[in-house]
């Protein structure tokens, strides 16, 4: 089989041609989207990228073919879990870290010191520290850092970021500064004149990596970078399901970390079934309102960026939001409990950014009564209060109907986002008349 091999960070490594993985029962792979060449292989074009996608200046195959080089911003646990994605597509993946120790052991040993590390990182991937040599020929970009340090981070590449590149985001939080989602920092950031996509769903970076079956939703607003990262990122065992609504996907990335938090907290008080689930499903009902209230769709909170990773994350054994729940629950300290475990649980701040929000944006009474779970976590966050006291709180919440009627037009005005959380409340007749997808 025909090799390549790429020099990176002073780091040879064996790059195979990127080769279309897909079988029929997969989906065909877009014709407006790729190009058969000679050799057979399929080459994803980015058919939404501008002319200048440098694909086509970057390096070459031994038929003159472009070859795609990602680029993943972040080699914690998903920035790793994405190479595998990649990995198995044959796709050349540089991981661009802060640790040069880290990136060396990766590239020596093909295994992370501390994130995953059981498991073999795939051949493909190069990491390094250097972002100027890692950026400088990439195709497209995956965005893999924690929401609260993304903006810092972004400022700081994106003079190196070359133009056009399209960038696919997999952080899931509202930054705790800004209140802003990562579909507004990225931009704001790294410029308007690129295509972004946003990936989200019940999606465990350790499952991942172990090759089993995941199904994830890609959001754009741009179709046609939705649709070549769905084929790029599609195999066998990594579905992946196309969407508009970016704002409502990200919600529920989001708020479901901060559900995770509060379900943890029931598990750690040994609450029971009964307790859990009725957090949960009335979490989902916080969730759904903001995301109605930003733009968003009842449908997409309904689907695999919200329902699923909600309840992946909040019933799950994996999720690092809930173990934060689960011990807080258990009468431990926040402060420990971060410093001990050495990953993110983005619910954390995103509780806080998520109180701050509706308080700023909402101007309704009783907001306590609106998001009493959202609240009621940020004020266990805080210290406020202590997991038993926001339940007993929850329950001494006044007796209302399960679902309340719309009090303002602003349903009616869904087609235009509002971005600032609306004093409005959704009924349970909540309608959802838009295309739920692209149409293809
Ligand atoms: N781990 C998982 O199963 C999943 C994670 N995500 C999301 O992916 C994002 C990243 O999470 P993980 O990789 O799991 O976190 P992690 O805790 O495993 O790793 C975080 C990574 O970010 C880097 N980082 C931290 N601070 C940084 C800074 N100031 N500048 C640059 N890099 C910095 C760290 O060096 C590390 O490589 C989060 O938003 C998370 O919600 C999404 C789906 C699943
Ligand atoms: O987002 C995730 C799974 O979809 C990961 O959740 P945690 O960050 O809570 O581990």
């Amino acid at each position: 089989m025909l090799r390549y091999f790429l020099l990176l960070g002073g780091t040879e490594c064996l790059v195979p041609p990127y080769v279309s993985q897909r079988s029929n029962d997969v989906g065909l792979v877009s014709q407006r989207n790729c190009r058969k060449r000679s050799s057979g292989r399929v080459v994803l074009l980015g058919s939404g990228i501008p002319p200048e996608y440098p694909t086509h200046d970057g390096p070459v195959d031994s038929g003159g073919g472009p070859i795609l080089k990602g680029v993943i911003l972040g080699g914690g646990s998903f920035g790793l879990a994405m190479a595998h994605v990649l990995g198995r597509k044959g796709v050349a993946v540089t991981l661009l870290m802060r640790n040069r120790l880290d990136a060396e052991t990766i590239n020596i040993n093909r295994r992370h010191p501390r994130y995953l590390s059981d498991i073999e990182v795939p051949v493909p991937t190069c990491a390094t520290t250097d972002e100027k040599e890692a950026l400088r020929d990439a195709s497209f970009l995956v965005h893999c850092v924690p929401v609260q340090h993304s903006r810092r981070y972004l400022r700081k590449i994106a003079k190196l970021v070359p133009t056009g590149v399209p960038v696919l985001c997999t952080s899931k939080g509202i930054d705790r500064k800004s209140l802003n989602l990562m579909c507004k920092i990225l931009p704001s950031q790294l410029g308007e004149g690129r295509s972004y996509a946003f990936l989200s769903g019940p999606s465990f970076a350790r499952e991942i990596a172990e090759g089993l079956a995941t199904a994830v939703v890609v959001a754009s607003e741009d179709r046609r970078v939705a649709f070549d990262f769905r084929d790029l990122l599609a195999s066998e065992s990594f579905r992946v399901f196309t969407s508009a609504d970016v704002v409502g996907l990200e919600v529920g990335g989001a708020v479901k970390n901060v559900l995770a938090l509060a379900a943890g907290m029931c598990e750690g008080l040994d609450l029971g079934t009964n307790a859990v689930t009725a957090l949960v499903t009335r979490g989902l009902y916080e969730m759904q309102r903001i995301a109605l209230a930003m733009g968003g769709r009842a449908s997409t909170i309904a689907g695999l960026s919200g329902v699923g990773d909600t309840f992946g994350t909040c019933f799950g054994p994996l999720s690092r939001n809930r173990n934060t729940g689960v011990r807080l629950g258990r009468g431990e300290r926040l402060d420990d409990i971060l410093a001990d475990m050495g990953e993110v649980a983005e619910g954390v701040e995103t509780a806080f950014a998520l109180e701050r929000l509706i308080k700023k944006s909402h101007k309704s009474y009783r907001l306590d009564l609106k998001f009493p779970i959202i609240f009621g976590v940020a004020e266990i966050l805080r210290g406020d209060r202590t997991p038993r006291e926001g339940l007993e709180a929850l329950m001494g919440l006044p007796l209302r109907p399960e679902f309340i009627a719309p009090v303002s037009d602003a349903q009616a005005n869904r087609r235009r986002p509002l971005i600032v959380v609306s004093d409005y409340e959704i009924g349970d007749s909540d309608e959802d008349d838009r295309d739920i997808d692209f149409a293809d």
